[in-house]
Order: C-alpha cells, then sequence, then structure tokens
C-alpha cells in the first residue's frame, strides 16, 4: 500500500513568532512514522487566526494534492484567543464524534482538564481533520488514542470500499486499537456521543434580528426544509440603509504601479504627478518654413525682409547637433522640428518664394522672405512653453478619461508608470440545478432553464470597465460545490486563476430550501451577512456580505486586504440586472478610487464623480403603476427632449407581465430606472420622478406626452 499524507499544523501566536519554541509538531510525527503507514508529515505554524488557520486546511484539503490527515494542535481550550473549533467546524462536511470522544475518553484517565479540551474531528472532501490540545504530552496522548484507526479512517474518507478493506486486514488494525469487531464502528459510538456539535439548528436558536454578533442567523439546511424559518430573519432594510451597509464595508481602494497603457484607461489616479520631461524638450518650430534670425535689440539682425541662402535643413526627428544659424542665411524647417542655434523665429512657407535651385536643381539655393514682420519668438514652442519640468499633470483623483487627455499628458512628459487604485476583480459564479449553459445546443428537459444571468452581468460588468472572471455555474446539490465554488475564486485557483475582489452570484437567496447562499457564506466560510433582504421592487432578497480574507500585497503594492466582498442577488433575471446597477456599481466605484476622486475635487462639486449610477429627475410620459410597500426600480427608456430640454421616460412594459422581474427583457433597450417610491394606485402622466441612468440619453420630440 502506498503510504498515507499527513499535514501538521501548529496554531500558536507564539510559535508563530518563534518557530524554534514549537515542540508539538516533532512530537507527533514520531507518532504517526511508528506506526509505518505515514508519509513524513508536512508542517506548518500559523497564528490563532481563524482566517489563517481555514486558509491552511483549505489548501491541505482542497487542492489536487491534497492530505489524508490534517492534524491541527494549539488552540483548543477556553482562552478567549483559542479559536482552533471554530475555525475548523465549518470547514467539516461529516463530522466524526466517535474520534472526539475517544480522544476524551483516554485523556480523562489521565486528567480531569481533559475536560477543558474542544476537539473537532470530520471529513473534508477526503481529508481526514482532527484537532489536537496544544501542549506535546496531551497532544501525544490525544493522537496515540486515535492513530491505530487513523488509515481505516482516512482510506474510507477518501473512497475506498470498506468491504475490501475488511478483507484487507482492517480486523487486525481494530485488535491493534484494542477495539471488538462490532464496537469498532462509527456509529456505536456516535450513539454514545457526549459532546455537542458546534450547529445550532432554527430548533436550538430562535430567528433573532440581525446584529453582526449573531452571526448564524441563516437556515441549517443540514436541519430538513421541516425545519427551515417560515420568516426570514434579516430584516428588511430600505434602499438607503443598504446603501449606507455597502458603503460603510466597503474597503478603502488599493493603490498600484501601473505601466502607462490602454489598461488605466477608467482609472483613478493616485497620487499628484509631475511632468518627468519638459514639452518640448526643445526650441520647436510651429510650423513649416524657415528659420530665421528675427532683429531684437540684441543682436543687430537686419530685416527679415529679402533675399536669403538656404544653408541647412531641419526635419521634425533630426538627431545630432544642429549647424548654428549664421547670420544673412536661413534654414528650411518642418512642423515640431528643433531651431538650430541662433535661430529665434520661423517664417511660414507661405511668405516666401523661390529665388534659385541649386545647380543639379534638385535644392533651394535661395529664398525671399516676403514679409519683414517677423518677431523673435514668432511660430517658435520654447522649451517646456507646453509642460515645465515637474509641473504638476495630474492630480490624485483625476480620472484616466477614455478621451485620451489624461493618457496623452503622461506619455508625452515621459512618465511610464503611475500610480493608480486598482479595479477590482469581479467574479459572477451562477448557481442553481436548474442551469445549463446558454449556449449548450441541448434541448432543454423538465425545469431546465438557460443561464442568462452570467453573460448578462458580465457583460454589464465589462462595459464599466471592471475586469471579470466567469465562475461557471455551482449547483445546489452537493451544498459544498456551492462552497468550493466561492473558496475557490477567493484563493484564486480553478477557475479564477488570480483571486477576485468581489464575488456577484446570482439565485439561492431566497426561502427555499435549496436556496444556500446565506447558510454558506454565514455557516461555512464565517463571512457576516451585512443585509439580506431590502424593500424594493424587483430585488427583495439582495444580500450583502464581508468573508475575512487575508491577502498579501502583491509585488506591486504593500496594503492588503482583509475581507472580500459578496453579492448575492436574485436569481430572477431582471432582479440580477437591476441590483446590479443599484448595488455592486456603487461599491466598485468605491473599490476603484472614485471616492477618493470625490474627495480631492469636493471644492469643486460639479466635477466630483458620483458613486453608482448617476441621478436625473424624468418626466413620466405615461401612468405607471405603484407598489403598495416596496420601492420600484422600473426598467424605462429616457429620451431628451430637443424642444424643452427635459428628459421623458418611458416604461419598456407596463401591461401584464412587463416588469416581472423573471423578465429580463424588460431591460432590453432600458436605459434608466425609474424611482418610483411605494404608494396607491398610479405614478401619473407629466408628473416628475427621479431616474436612474444605466446608457445614454438620445433625443426625441415631445409628441408622446403631448
Ligand atoms: N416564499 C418566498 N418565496 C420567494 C420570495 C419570498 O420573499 N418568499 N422572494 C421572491 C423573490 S422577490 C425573488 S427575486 C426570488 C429570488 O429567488 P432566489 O434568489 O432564491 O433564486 P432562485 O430560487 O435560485 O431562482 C429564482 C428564479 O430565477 C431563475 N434563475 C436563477 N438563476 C438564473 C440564471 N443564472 N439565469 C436565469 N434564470 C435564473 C430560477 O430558475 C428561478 O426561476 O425568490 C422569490 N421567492
Ligand atoms: O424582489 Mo423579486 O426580485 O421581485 O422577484
Ligand atoms: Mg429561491
Amino acid at each position: 500500500m502506498d503510504k498515507l499524507k499527513a499535514a501538521i499544523l501548529i496554531v500558536s501566536d507564539t510559535a508563530s513568532q518563534d518557530p524554534a519554541s514549537d515542540k508539538t509538531a516533532n512530537a507527533l510525527a514520531p507518532i504517526l512514522a511508528a506506526e509505518g503507514k505515514w508519509e513524513p508529515p508536512a508542517i506548518k505554524i500559523v497564528p490563532d487566526n481563524v482566517f489563517q488557520i481555514q486558509q491552511a486546511v483549505c489548501e491541505w484539503s482542497d487542492s489536487a494534492n491534497w492530505y489524508n490527515l490534517i492534524l491541527l494542535s494549539g488552540g483548543t481550550g477556553f482562552a478567549i484567543k483559542d479559536n482552533t473549533p471554530e475555525a475548523v467546524s465549518p470547514l467539516i462536511h461529516r463530522h466524526a464524534p466517535g474520534l472526539v470522544h475517544g480522544m476524551i475518553a483516554a485523556s480523562l484517565k489521565v486528567t480531569p482538564f481533559a475536560m477543558m479540551s474542544r476537539p473537532v474531528a470530520g471529513v473534508r472532501d477526503k481529508s481526514l481533520i482532527i484537532t489536537l490540545p496544544g501542549s506535546p504530552k496531551g497532544a501525544i496522548e490525544n493522537l496515540e488514542a486515535v492513530v491505530k484507526l487513523l488509515p481505516h479512517a482516512c482510506l474510507q474518507s477518501a473512497g475506498a470500499n470498506s468491504r475490501n478493506m475488511h478483507a484487507a486486514g482492517v480486523k487486525s488494525l481494530e485488535a491493534e486499537a484494542g477495539v471488538s469487531a462490532d464496537s469498532s464502528s462509527g456509529t456505536q459510538l456516535q450513539k454514545k456521543q457526549s459532546i455537542c456539535s458546534h450547529h445550532h439548528g432554527p430548533g436550538h436558536v430562535a430567528p433573532k434580528a440581525h446584529t453582526s454578533s449573531n452571526r448564524q442567523q441563516s437556515n441549517d439546511p443540514s436541519a430538513g426544509p421541516n425545519r427551515r424559518y417560515r420568516s426570514s430573519p434579516y430584516p428588511m432594510l430600505s434602499v438607503e440603509e443598504a446603501l449606507m451597509q455597502i458603503s460603510e464595508h466597503t474597503p478603502e481602494p488599493i493603490i498600484v504601479d501601473a505601466p502607462v497603457n490602454t489598461a488605466i484607461v477608467g482609472s483613478v489616479v493616485a497620487e499628484d504627478v509631475y511632468a518627468a520631461e519638459s514639452v518640448p524638450a526643445y526650441k520647436a518650430s510651429i510650423v513649416d518654413g524657415y528659420a530665421v534670425i528675427a532683429p531684437d535689440s540684441s543682436n543687430n539682425a537686419p530685416s527679415t525682409k529679402g533675399v536669403f541662402p538656404v544653408a541647412s535643413i531641419t526635419h521634425a526627428n533630426v538627431g545630432g547637433s544642429l549647424k548654428p544659424l549664421q547670420p544673412g542665411t536661413i534654414a528650411r524647417i518642418t512642423t515640431g522640428a528643433p531651431l538650430p542655434p541662433n535661430a529665434n523665429a520661423v517664417v511660414m512657407v507661405e511668405d516666401t518664394d523661390l529665388v534659385s535651385s541649386t545647380p543639379d536643381g534638385t535644392e533651394e539655393a535661395t529664398v525671399e522672405i516676403l514679409t519683414g514682420d517677423i518677431e523673435p519668438g514668432e511660430n517658435v514652442r520654447e522649451p517646456g512653453s507646453d509642460v515645465r519640468l515637474g509641473e504638476k499633470i495630474l492630480t490624485r483623483g483625476d480620472i484616466i478619461s477614455p478621451t485620451g487627455g489624461e493618457i496623452g499628458l503622461l506619455a508625452s512628459t515621459g512618465i511610464r508608470t503611475v500610480k493608480v487604485f486598482r479595479k477590482p476583480r469581479v467574479g459572477v459564479l451562477s448557481t442553481g440545478d436548474e442551469l445549463v449553459e446558454h449556449d449548450d445546443p441541448c434541448t432543454l428537459t423538465g425545469g431546465q432553464i438557460r443561464d442568462s444571468n452570467r453573460p448578462s452581468l458580465l457583460s454589464c460588468l465589462s462595459s464599466w470597465g471592471f475586469p471579470t472572471v466567469d465562475l461557471g455555474i455551482a449547483r445546489d446539490t452537493p451544498a459544498s460545490e456551492l462552497e468550493h465554488a466561492l473558496r475557490d475564486s477567493l484563493r484564486g485557483v480553478g477557475r479564477a486563476s488570480s483571486s477576485v475582489d468581489v464575488i456577484v452570484t446570482t439565485g439561492g437567496v431566497s426561502m427555499g430550501e435549496l436556496d444556500l447562499l446565506k447558510p454558506t457564506i454565514e455557516r461555512t466560510l464565517g463571512g457576516t451577512i451585512h443585509f439580506g433582504r431590502v424593500s424594493m421592487k424587483p430585488g427583495k432578497p439582495t444580500t450583502f456580505a464581508t468573508i475575512p480574507f487575508k491577502e498579501a500585497g502583491d509585488g506591486n503594492t504593500q496594503q492588503e486586504r482583509k475581507s472580500k466582498l459578496i453579492f448575492s442577488l436574485p436569481g430572477n433575471p431582471a432582479s440580477a440586472l437591476v441590483t446590479l446597477n443599484l448595488f455592486v456599481l456603487p461599491s466598485l466605484h468605491k473599490l476603484c478610487g472614485l471616492g477618493e476622486s470625490s474627495r480631492a475635487l469636493s471644492t469643486k462639486p460639479w466635477l466630483a464623480p458620483q458613486l453608482g449610477l448617476p441621478r436625473v429627475a424624468v418626466v413620466l410620459t405615461h401612468h405607471f403603476p405603484l407598489d403598495p410597500k416596496r420601492t420600484e426600480y422600473h426598467r424605462a427608456v429616457v429620451t431628451g427632449s430637443r424642444s424643452d430640454g427635459r428628459l421623458y421616460a418611458t416604461s419598456t412594459g407596463v401591461e401584464g407581465v412587463g416588469q416581472r422581474s423573471s423578465r429580463v427583457g424588460s431591460l432590453a433597450s432600458a436605459n434608466a430606472l425609474v424611482v418610483l417610491r411605494p404608494g396607491r394606485g398610479v405614478g401619473i402622466k407629466g408628473e416628475i420622478v427621479e431616474a436612474l441612468m444605466m446608457g445614454s440619453v438620445y433625443g426625441s420630440d415631445t409628441r408622446l406626452i403631448c
């Protein structure tokens, strides 16, 4: 049999500072080695930090080179900083209370303090995870209590056929462990289990109002539909309250050094930028013509009017040094070319006549200048007259616009890299067993539907200029598929080759038993849901959460993010797009530094960009029905009137199913969301209301409201 792979994670603030102080890893490794069934273990040390513990465990369990056994030592006691069980519990797919019981029973024979340990054991994917006490003595006792069973448990967890394993001599293992065949199974021990699991289903904890300290409030999917909540535990926030939560929990933007090229278009500049070179760098001609010495008080030169020999030629890309212009001669020059030394003005070719050519007839020999009014400096750009060396060319908060002016300034002044706020990378994940790829040539059967959310959200995000990652579809069953998809995208493995800053999911956020997003975020990923319901139509179950995640700064930046954002949008296609526009965009704007821009321009508020969609006032061209309770974001076409300069809103469909949240067509051709506050009856034709602009406004006449 190939040897099994084991890993040991030492959880200790002290050992993470001073690895030499750890004695436990070296005490545990020989116990495994003595069994002859294990490869030498991988060893890692992390501080008592939930996220770092989870990251290390997931790296060992979720990668292609997964480990059969992951032992953790430390952080299992009652001290405030002891949080290893809390970090490991949510990662476990199948708990193994038998192992926990076995370890505690063995330790109790040695000391009653064994009751003060809080071990956790179970299987994540194919890896068996066991937590051990931090002291070498305690860790050894606990590991020795179960070590004989571990190869068997690990092989079964990895999918080996248990009958074959028994045939291959597992009974001998049991004998070695001193357990009889009929009492060795987990079921026997599970029946006697005395340690409470860490799961609190709805049966144990009544739904409470949302607070950040009361995090585990979503349905426990393993509890079954008969125990799910029958009213949402999430308070209903107004849109304004939801936007405040987003603003509060969206981290500050991160600064990176970026090369000056088209990739920075749309970025916000994170530093004041000063010209590295002057423009022009030399005395340059503004026109095609002849460089001359125009008279002034210092040179006593004769009038420029008259016939002159053409002494030299300078072109715009001239290299090397130029011969000084001798008095009484002129030099042919092209636009942008450097003036020869002594020359102080340029006469346009239109103000001259050819007098004679060279003997071979190919070149000008003498030229007559027809004007005597040339002033020194005429048609000349002095060095640094466009941009002075060291002059401030861009201010922190400026946007690199697609019109090209800012890139042009940077390029012309020799700036090769510039500090900008990094644009957030956004991953888009669809969820649901019913989903079929939109371009799958199959014929739909049963309750299948095409995944329209992913392509529509990805295109919308790209149109805003954000880098996107297509995270594919996560099935509802098994539930671990969703967890894996989310973890992989946070860590930058699988479909996300580098980690994303923001995850946008669609589907699975409402009240169904397969609506798994909220429980997965809270219970499995240790995230915090800041809101899970909003009083709006469409989009009521929109969910916003942060997931703690430690990400060291890359080579470009010293900063690090401490959390990532998850926007879990409703599955209905119109709801998903509307909420992407309404909630995700302002957060992305803050992440890419537009908030800084507003701050920088606070003295010129008319220039300061707003976060999120621009807001305008529109006139309704017909009656719009109102929702009695929720603010509606009614999809509409807004046109500008040439005659009165006002904006007019026409619904993309009020009749029948026009605005139904499943009807993504309500957004086709729409360029605005008309904000209809709740009320009775209708918004009256001619009434002025607020609208959020998603696209450009085209002109029209006013015929619609006459
Ligand atoms: N008992 C209640 N039921 C529902 C409530 C409620 O408050 N109580 N809210 C309703 C509202 S409002 C909405 S919106 C939806 C939100 O549903 P979920 O976010 O849980 O989404 P699913 O159940 O997964 O799917 C809903 C619907 O959308 C279709 N869908 C999902 N993903 C996609 C996709 N990628 N492309 C196209 N269509 C998609 C899915 O097939 C369903 O038809 O819940 C109401 N229920
Ligand atoms: O709030 Mo839902 O998005 O109407 O269908
Ligand atoms: Mg649902």
